[in-house]
C-alpha cells in the first residue's frame, strides 16, 4: 500500500469557513440571526460575509494581516468570524470590557491593520488609539452602527474611515473567498482573560478551529437547527467555537448586547431558545435573580471557564435547565474535557448528580490524550481522587503558540509533547478528572495542599452566600491559612456573622480547610470575562498580615 499517498483530492486544508457555504445551500431560507428588529437568513449571512471579505481585500487587507473587532454579541460580530478569515486575514476579537490602555497595548502588540468598533465602544477605541506610541501605525477604524440608531444620526466621527454597512454594500457577493494554503495558517488571535497575569496572544490555525468546532458540537450533542442564545461573549475564545458551529448545524443565533437575567428569560420565552452557554457566574445570576422562573421547556446550558460549585449546578437544574459541564482554555480554542454524562447517573438525587457534574470529566473525542502528572516525576498521578498533579493535554486544538513570546510558548508547550495547563487536579477511580485549583491558587497550610475550590463549593451551599472566593492569607505558624471573601444575597432578613460562616464550614470540612478569616464584600472583583480576580483578593489578604500568632490547629 506504500504507493497510496496523500493527494490534492484528499488533503485540502481543514477550515471551518466552508460551513457557511454549506449552510447557504442547506438552510438558505432559514433564519441565521435575530437581533432586536433585525433578522437574516443563512443565504443573507453568506452573501454579506462574502461582500465584507471582498471589501477587506480591496482595502488592502492581505493574508496574515490582523483585523480586530471591539464589539459585543451583535450580528456584525458573528459575520466577522467568517468575513475576516475569508479575506485571508486573522481575526482578533477584543474584550469590550477592557480599559483603553490594555486595548491600546493589544492593538500595538498584534500590529492590527483595521479595527471594527461597535457604536458603544467608540470612545474606548478612540482613547486606545490616542495612547499609541508615536512610532506605531494605528489600525484603520470602521464604525459598526447599531440597527437601532441607523438613520438617526448620519454623521460619524472623522477618525473612522467608513461604516461597517458601507463595506458590506460595496463588496462583491460573488467574491471567491481566500482558502488557507495550509491548514496550519493562523485564523484567530485571542488574548487570554488575564486572570493570573497580563493577557497573552494565543494563535490558532484553521485546522485547530475546525476540529474543535466539530468536536464541541458532537460532545454537547447539538442537533440540527438549534435556537442558540448568545449569552457567552463571542470575544471569549470565539464563543468556545460555537460561532462557526452554528453555521455547521444551521442554528438560529439570537444576539444580545449584554447579560441581564430579565432580558435572558424573556428571550428564552420569545424565541423558544434550546441552547446557550455561560460561565458559572452566569448560572449563578440566572438562578439567583428576582426574575428567576422555572422554564416552560428545558434549555440546554453548557458551562465552563471556572469551576461550577455543585450548589449552583443543582439550583440551575431545578429551574429546568439541563447543564453540561466542560473545561478548556483560550490555548485550546474551546472545550477539551467534559463531564461525559452516563445515563445511569440520572437516577441519583439532584445533589448527587450535581456533585458528579461539578467534575470536569474526560477528554473530548478529538483530543488525543489528557492526563494529570506529578510535577516532580512527570508521571501520571494515581486514580485515587486525592493525588494532586497538573493537567496536561495533547491534540489538534492546542494553540500554535503565543504571539511574539517564544519563552512563554516553550514553558507550556514542552519538549515532552504535552501542553501544560497550569491547572491542578485529581483523577477519580472512574477516570474522571476534577480540578482542585489553578497552581497559583493552591493554599499551602502547615505543608498540606489545600484546594480553594473545595472550600468555595461548601461556602456556596450556605443559604445567605451569593458568591465566594478563598485565597491564602500569610500565617506565622501555618505558612498560609484559607481566607474567604464572600458577598451575601440581596434582601436577607438577617446577615450571618464571620463566626457563623466559619462554624458552618467546620461542620462540613476537615478543620485545616476551614477559613480562619471571613471578609464580607458587596461585590467580588472580577475579570472582564466574569472570573473572580483572586490575585487582587490575595493582595488584600496579604495586607491583613498574619492570620494568627502561634495557635494550635483547630
Ligand atoms: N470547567 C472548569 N472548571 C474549572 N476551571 C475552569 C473550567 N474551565 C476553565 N477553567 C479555568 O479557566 C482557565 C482558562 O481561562 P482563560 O483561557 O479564559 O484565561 P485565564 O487563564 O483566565 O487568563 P490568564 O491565562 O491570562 O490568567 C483554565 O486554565 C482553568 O483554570
Amino acid at each position: 500500500m506504500e504507493e497510496l499517498k496523500s493527494r490534492p483530492a484528499n488533503s485540502s486544508p481543514l477550515t471551518p469557513l466552508g460551513f457557511l457555504d454549506r449552510a447557504a445551500t442547506v438552510y438558505g431560507d432559514c433564519t441565521s440571526i435575530i437581533y432586536n428588529n433585525t433578522s437574516y437568513t443563512w443565504s443573507e449571512t453568506h452573501r454579506r460575509s462574502l461582500q465584507l471579505a471582498s471589501s477587506l481585500s480591496s482595502t488592502g487587507i492581505k493574508t496574515g494581516h490582523v483585523v480586530s473587532v471591539l464589539a459585543p454579541n451583535i450580528p456584525a460580530m458573528y459575520e466577522l468570524h467568517f468575513a475576516v478569515p475569508m479575506s485571508g486575514a486573522v481575526l482578533n476579537s477584543i474584550n469590550t470590557r477592557l480599559d483603553a490602555r490594555t486595548v491600546s497595548i493589544l492593538l500595538c502588540h498584534s500590529e492590527s491593520k483595521l479595527l471594527f468598533v461597535d457604536t458603544l465602544s467608540q470612545s474606548l477605541a478612540l482613547e486606545a488609539i490616542s495612547l499609541f506610541p508615536p512610532n506605531e501605525n494605528p489600525p484603520l477604524l470602521v464604525l459598526i452602527k447599531d440597527d437601532e440608531d441607523d438613520g438617526v444620526s448620519s454623521t460619524i466621527d472623522s477618525r473612522f474611515c467608513c461604516t461597517y454597512e458601507s463595506l458590506v454594500e460595496k463588496g462583491n457577493p460573488g467574491f471567491k473567498w481566500i482558502r488557507p494554503e495550509s491548514e496550519w495558517n493562523p485564523i484567530v488571535l485571542n488574548y487570554t482573560s488575564g486572570t493570573t497575569s497580563s493577557p497573552k496572544g494565543v494563535v490558532h490555525c484553521h485546522r485547530a478551529v475546525f476540529t474543535n468546532t466539530v468536536d464541541s458540537l458532537i460532545d454537547w450533542e447539538v442537533p440540527k437547527q438549534p435556537v442558540y442564545l448568545w449569552t457567552l461573549p463571542m470575544f471569549h475564545a470565539n464563543g468556545w467555537s460555537f460561532t462557526w458551529g452554528m453555521a455547521a448545524v444551521g442554528g438560529t443565533n439570537i444576539c444580545v448586547r449584554k447579560f441581564d437575567a430579565r432580558i435572558i428569560y424573556s428571550l428564552i420565552r420569545k424565541h423558544g431558545v434550546t441552547h446557550m452557554c455561560g460561565a458559572p457566574v452566569v448560572l449563578n445570576m440566572l438562578s439567583n435573580s428576582p426574575d428567576t422562573k422555572p422554564l416552560k421547556n428545558p434549555v440546554q446550558i453548557l458551562t465552563a471557564g471556572a469551576p461550577p460549585p455543585a450548589a449552583v449546578l443543582s439550583r440551575t437544574e431545578s429551574l429546568g435547565f439541563i447543564v453540561s459541564h466542560g473545561y478548556g482554555l483560550t490555548e485550546t480554542g474551546g472545550l477539551v474535557v467534559s463531564c461525559a454524562w452516563k445515563r445511569e447517573w440520572n437516577k441519583f438525587p439532584l445533589a448527587e448528580r450535581a456533585r458528579l457534574k461539578a467534575r470536569q470529566g474526560v477528554r473530548t473525542l478529538t483530543v488525543t490524550e489528557a492526563d494529570i502528572v506529578d510535577p516532580e516525576s512527570g508521571l501520571s498521578v494515581k486514580r485515587d481522587g486525592s493525588s494532586l498533579g497538573e493537567i496536561v493535554l495533547r491534540g489538534p486544538c492546542i494553540m500554535l503558540g503565543y504571539l511574539k513570546d517564544p519563552n512563554a510558548t516553550s514553558k507550556c508547550l514542552k519538549e515532552d509533547g504535552w501542553f501544560y495547563t497550569g491547572d491542578v487536579g485529581v483523577i477519580h477511580p472512574d477516570g474522571y478528572m476534577e480540578i482542585k485549583d489553578r497552581s497559583k491558587d493552591v493554599i499551602i497550610s502547615g505543608g498540606e495542599n489545600l484546594s480553594s475550590v473545595e472550600v468555595e463549593s461548601i461556602l456556596y451551599t450556605h443559604p445567605a452566600i451569593n458568591e465566594a472566593a478563598v485565597v491564602a492569607r500569610p500565617d506565622e505558624y501555618w505558612g498560609e491559612t484559607p481566607c474567604a471573601f464572600v458577598s451575601l444575597k440581596a434582601e436577607l432578613t438577617r446577615k450571618p456573622s464571620e463566626i457563623e460562616i466559619m462554624e458552618y464550614c467546620r461542620a462540613k470540612l476537615p478543620h485545616y480547610m476551614v477559613p480562619k478569616t471571613v471578609v464580607f464584600k458587596d461585590e467580588l472583583p472580577k475579570t472582564s470575562t466574569g472570573k473572580i480576580l483572586k490575585f487582587v483578593l490575595r493582595e488584600i489578604a496579604k495586607g491583613m498580615g498574619s492570620s494568627s500568632t502561634r495557635v494550635s490547629r483547630m
